[in-house]
C-alpha cells in the first residue's frame, strides 16, 4: 500500500479489509457450531468469535500502525499474541484508499488516533441466531409432525424470527482524533446480497467531511419510526420511548445495526435510555452517522468524547437521528426528570 496515501485513508481502507476478515470469523465459527459463550455480567455474553474477530482485528491493524492507540471490547487475557497468519489482514480496500483526505485531518499522526473496536455488536443476537441454526433438519420436521397444532405458516415466522437475528450482528471499527470520531466501519456479516453478486455480507463505511459507502443510504420514513433496543430493556427505557410519539417502535439488537436502519430510512429516530452502551458500540456508528449528516449523542443532548482515557460506559444513553431536526424534536420530548435521572445515576 503506498505510502502517499494519507493516514485516516489508508486507516480506514484497512479496517474496511480486517472488518470483512472479521466478519468471515463470525461465520465460521457459528458453521462450527462451538459458540464457547462466557457471562461476562448479566445479560453480558461473549462468544468465541467475539474473542477471536477481535484478535484478528487488533493484531491486523496494530501490525501496521503501531503507535495506534486499540482498544477492543473483549478481554483475551490468554491469547493476546496468539493470532494465526491467516487472520492477519494488511489488504487494504481499493475503493477507500482514492478518498480525499478531510482537510482537518492531514497532518494527523498514529500518536493522535484511537481505534475503538466491538469485534462482535449484537451478541445476545448472534446466541439467539445459533439457537435455531444448531437444531437438526429432520428434528425440526419431527417437531412440525409431532405437533399438529403448530402450523406451517407459524413454524416457518419462528425460523425466520431467528434466522433474522443474526441480520442484526455487525462488527465496528471506529476511528477517532482529537477525541471525536472521524471515520468508522460497520461491517455486516449476514447481510444477504440480492441479485447477481453470490457473497454474503456487506461493509459500510464513512469518513468525515467526504460522506459514506458501501450501501443506497435512503431519505427517512414519512412517518416517526423509532429504533430501540430488543433485549435490554427497562422501564426507564420504555419511559423514553412513549413520549416520542412515533407511529412505530421496531425492536432490534445492536447500536451497528440500528444506525443501520437509519441510514437506509427503515427507521428516522434511535433513542436508548440506559447505560447499557459503551464507546466501541457507538464510535464507529456516530461516525458514519455524522458523515451522511445525522447526529448521535447522549439522552441529554451532549457528545460523547473518545479519547483513550474515557470512560467506556455511555453512561447517559443514546440518542441519535438522521438529521439535526429530528434529534432536537426527540430531545426535547424527552421529560426532565428522565434525563436528570440517567445523569445522576
Ligand atoms: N446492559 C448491557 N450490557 C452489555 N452490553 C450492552 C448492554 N446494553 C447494550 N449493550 C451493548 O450495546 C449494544 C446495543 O444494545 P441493544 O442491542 O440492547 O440496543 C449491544 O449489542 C451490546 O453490545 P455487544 O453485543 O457488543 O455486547
Ligand atoms: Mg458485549
Ligand atoms: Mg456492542
Ligand atoms: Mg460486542
Amino acid at each position: 500500500m503506498s505510502t502517499s496515501v494519507p493516514l485516516i485513508v489508508r486507516l480506514l481502507a484497512s479496517s474496511v479489509s480486517v472488518a470483512g476478515r472479521a466478519g468471515k470469523i463470525v461465520r465460521d465459527v457459528m458453521s462450527k457450531g462451538e459458540l464457547g459463550i462466557v457471562e461476562k455480567a448479566k445479560d453480558d455474553y461473549q462468544t468465541e468469535a467475539d474473542r477471536s474477530a477481535q484478535r484478528c482485528i487488533i493484531a491486523s491493524l496494530s501490525s501496521q500502525y503501531p503507535k495506534i492507540n486499540i482498544i477492543g471490547e473483549e478481554d483475551n487475557p490468554d491469547n493476546e499474541g496468539d493470532v494465526c497468519s491467516d487472520w492477519l489482514t494488511i489488504d487494504a480496500d481499493k475503493e477507500v484508499l482514492c478518498l480525499e483526505c478531510p482537510s482537518e485531518l492531514q497532518g494527523i499522526k498514529e500518536e493522535d488516533i484511537v481505534v475503538w473496536v466491538d469485534p462482535l455488536d449484537g451478541t445476545s443476537e448472534y446466541t439467539q441466531g445459533a439457537l435455531m441454526l444448531k437444531r437438526d433438519p429432520w428434528e425440526r420436521w419431527k417437531m412440525y409432525l409431532t405437533h399438529p397444532l403448530i402450523s406451517i405458516k407459524w413454524y416457518l415466522s419462528l425460523l425466520q424470527s431467528h434466522y433474522g437475528f443474526l441480520e442484526h450482528v455487525t462488527v465496528l471499527i471506529g476511528i477517532s482524533v482529537n477525541e471525536k470520531p472521524v471515520a468508522g466501519v460497520i461491517h455486516q456479516p449476514y447481510y444477504k446480497n440480492v441479485g447477481s453478486e453470490n457473497k454474503t455480507g456487506r461493509t459500510i463505511w464513512g469518513l468525515q467531511e467526504i460522506g459514506v459507502g458501501g450501501f443506497t443510504p435512503a431519505p427517512p420514513p414519512n412517518s416517526l419510526i423509532i429504533t430501540t433496543t430488543r433485549s435490554h430493556s427497562n422501564p426507564v427505557v420504555e419511559k423514553a420511548l412513549q413520549v416520542m410519539n412515533a407511529s412505530q417502535i421496531l425492536r432490534v439488537g445492536g447500536a451497528g445495526f440500528k444506525v443501520l436502519q437509519l441510514l437506509e430510512g427503515k427507521a428516522s429516530v434511535y433513542v436508548f435510555a440506559s447505560p447499557g452502551c459503551k464507546k466501541w458500540d457507538t464510535c464507529a456508528p456516530e461516525a458514519i452517522l455524522s458523515a451522511a449528516g445525522g447526529k448521535l449523542t447522549d439522552i441529554l443532548g451532549h457528545n460523547y468524547k473518545y479519547g483513550a482515557s474515557e470512560p467506556r460506559p455511555n453512561k447517559t444513553g443514546v440518542l441519535a437521528a438522521v438529521n439535526a431536526d429530528l434529534h432536537n424534536y426527540a430531545l426535547n420530548r424527552i421529560p426532565q426528570e428522565l434525563k436528570e435521572k440517567l445523569a445522576n445515576k
